[in-house]
């Protein structure tokens, strides 16, 4: 049986004081146990102050990106170690924001994935296909792709402790949800893309989320499938109320 998982990713908002408001605020509402397992995904900046503050909670803190050395002459890039001290245990790898303005690639992702499974941070790994892409009847192979180039050299293990999130970037911020169904025939493909290569455990165990315009009010459907085990939510993650609606059903 696979635990849900509920991420907020909270992009490029929040200072350190509105980030240890907000925890603040949904502290006493997630004091007693969730069915879900509760993700903040957080700027940089925000992390180390954020992992201080869920200490003793179930709340546990993402990053949004990573680089996969350990250290060098990379300005302006983060290393796995580095979040590793400061608390973070999930961290997001291929978010299409990223692969879209920052010219992240599938082996960029299979190598930071990489990097976060060797310093114990469990990845979080974006793929989805775009609107061009789905109108033009490619939404299979484009997450087949990205999952297989994406997870390449991992172990069945390691894939089988990973979370997939499925966010076809048509749905992203947009208000436009793709269907239950939708969401689940493309979850339940990428579960088989893991079967093939991985093996029937690591597909049975692997977590896959849904992420695009996830709202308290759509969220029930979707986590009703038998293959969608979470969420990864943008927007609706960025007020307390709204966020507590998603974790606690
Ligand atoms: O990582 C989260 C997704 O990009 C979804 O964002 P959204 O919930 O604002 O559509």
């Amino acid at each position: 049986m696979r635990q849900p998982i509920i991420a907020g990713n909270w992009k490029m908002h929040k200072t350190v004081a509105e980030a240890l408001a907000f925890v603040e605020a949904i502290k006493p509402e997630l004091a007693g146990a969730t069915a879900a397992e509760t993700v903040i995904c957080a700027p940089f900046t925000a992390l180390a102050s954020l992992a201080e503050a869920v200490k003793g909670t179930p709340i546990r803190i993402g990053a949004q990106d990573l680089f996969w050395e350990e250290q060098g002459a990379y300005t302006g890039e983060i290393s796995p170690l580095m979040l590793k001290e400061l608390g973070v245990s999930y961290v997001i790898v291929g978010h299409s924001e990223r692969r879209q303005y920052f010219a992240e690639t599938d082996e960029t992702v299979n190598k930071k994935v990489k990097a976060a499974l060797k310093h114990g941070l469990v990845p979080i790994v974006c793929v989805g296909e775009t609107l061009e892409q789905r109108e033009a009847g490619e939404t299979f192979q484009v997450v087949e792709q990205q999952t297989r180039l994406g997870l390449a050299g991992l172990t069945a293990e390691q894939v089988a402790g990973l979370v997939i999130a499925y966010e076809p970037v048509w749905a992203i911020g947009t208000g436009r949800t793709a269907t239950d169904a939708d969401a689940e025939e493309v979850i339940a493909y990428i579960r088989g893309v893991v079967n093939d290569l991985f093996g029937a455990e690591a597909a049975e165990r692997v977590r896959i989320q849904y992420g695009g315009s996830v709202k308290p009010d759509n969220i029930a459907g979707l986590l009703a499938q038998p293959n969608i085990d979470g969420a990864l939510v943008g927007g609706a993650s960025l007020d307390p109320v709204s966020f507590i609606a998603l974790v606690r059903r």
